[in-house]
């Protein structure tokens, strides 16, 4: 299948008075025409901010450093200002955990999303806010002509996401970023707004990266996973190669799937946690980054760095000593 989004190589730092925090270290994955990727790893591990090296959405004291982003075969990560407004929206939008970041409290809802499709694809006023209306219909908003009249104040936090959403989609971007798009909400709200981004991603054919600190929501969303440490890719692979398999995996994914916890298990047996907590970007262990909290860890992990290395098709792994699992 075709690749929609490469990263390769990608280092992304912010310079402080204290140093260059390397937020982005090396960061390669792909993303395929149609296909959803799951991005997963505990807080700081710089899931965010690959995604906002995507859409160059950076902070004064942030740039990147190396490596290219490439989108449809086009490198964009050279792109500049003016070539980057127009990528935005258009052929990437980006959703994030709380909407009121993206929505603006004092424009109605048909403004908000009018004025993108007036700006992007330069609708008139009058059909803008005709399609604005379609758009909330498409995401299943019940009484759309009402809401589109709305503040964003006057929603509940599931409309205000759907509102989000649909703003996201209204130019049929290729690619759209989810940022912990559910975290906030309570767990049947979040389950409607995730069964609908697969039934649009379904009917738009649009891709997802699908960023998340939560593997039960990577299995229900993603077709591919990339974990994320230390603001590196430690391993990535088909969904299907994490959960079920008997193929290796990396000891960090394998921690975070032991910290899941199941409905079915016995109450009595009690959920594994990683030890330790990720190191501070200014003070990163040598050698391999999560080497101090692995339970295999030996004298050479603790001295030298692994390289991820393709260990099955489309599965490859940052680790000398990937841990061999069992069918689950
Ligand atoms: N404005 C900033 N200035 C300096 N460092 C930053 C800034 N924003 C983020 N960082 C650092 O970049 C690293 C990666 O952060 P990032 O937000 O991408 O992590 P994350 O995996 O998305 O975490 P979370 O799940 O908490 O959102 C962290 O070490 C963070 O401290």
């Amino acid at each position: 299948m075709a690749k929609l989004l490469e990263i390769n190589n990608l280092h992304t730092y912010f310079e402080t008075k204290r140093g260059l925090i390397k937020a982005v270290n090396g960061v390669s994955l792909s993303i395929e025409e149609g296909h959803t990727l799951g991005v997963v790893g505990e807080s700081g591990s710089g899931k965010s901010q690959t995604a906002m090296s995507i859409l160059k959405l950076f902070e004064k004291n942030q740039k990147i450093y190396d490596g290219e982003i490439k989108f449809q075969g086009k490198v964009i990560s050279n792109y500049n200002a003016k070539e980057m407004s127009k990528v935005r929206g258009n052929d990437i939008s980006m959703i994030f955990q709380e909407p009121m970041t993206s929505l603006n409290p004092i424009f109605t809802v048909n403004r908000q999303i009018s004025e993108v499709l007036m700006l992007h694809q330069g609708m008139s006023k009058k059909e803008a806010e005709q399609h604005s209306i379609e758009m909330l219909k498409a995401v299943k908003i019940a009484n759309p002509e009402q809401v589109n009249k709305s503040y964003p104040f006057q929603l509940s936090g599931g409309m205000r996401q759907r509102v989000m959403i649909a703003m996201a989609l209204a130019c049929k971007p290729k690619l759209l970023i989810a940022d912990e798009p559910t975290t906030a909400l309570d767990v049947t709200i979040q389950a409607q707004i995730l069964y609908l981004m697969n039934e649009l991603k379904r009917e738009m054919g649009t891709s997802i990266m699908f960023i998340t600190h939560d593997l039960g929501v990577i299995n229900q969303m993603a077709d591919d996973v990339a974990v994320m440490y230390c603001g590196q890719v430690v391993e990535t692979a088909p969904v299907d190669k994490i959960f079920q398999d008997s193929e290796h995996i990396h000891p960090y994914t394998e921690g975070l799937l032991t910290s899941i916890p199941r409905l079915n298990t016995d109450r009595s047996s009690k959920l594994e946690v990683i030890p330790g907590a990720v190191p501070h970007p200014l003070n990163l262990p040598k050698g391999c980054k999560f080497a101090p909290r692995c339970k295999y860890a030996t004298a050479e992990c603790r001295e030298n760095e692994p390289e991820l290395k393709e260990v099955s098709p489309g599965h490859a792994i940052r680790c000398f000593h990937p841990v061999k699992r069992g069918k689950q």
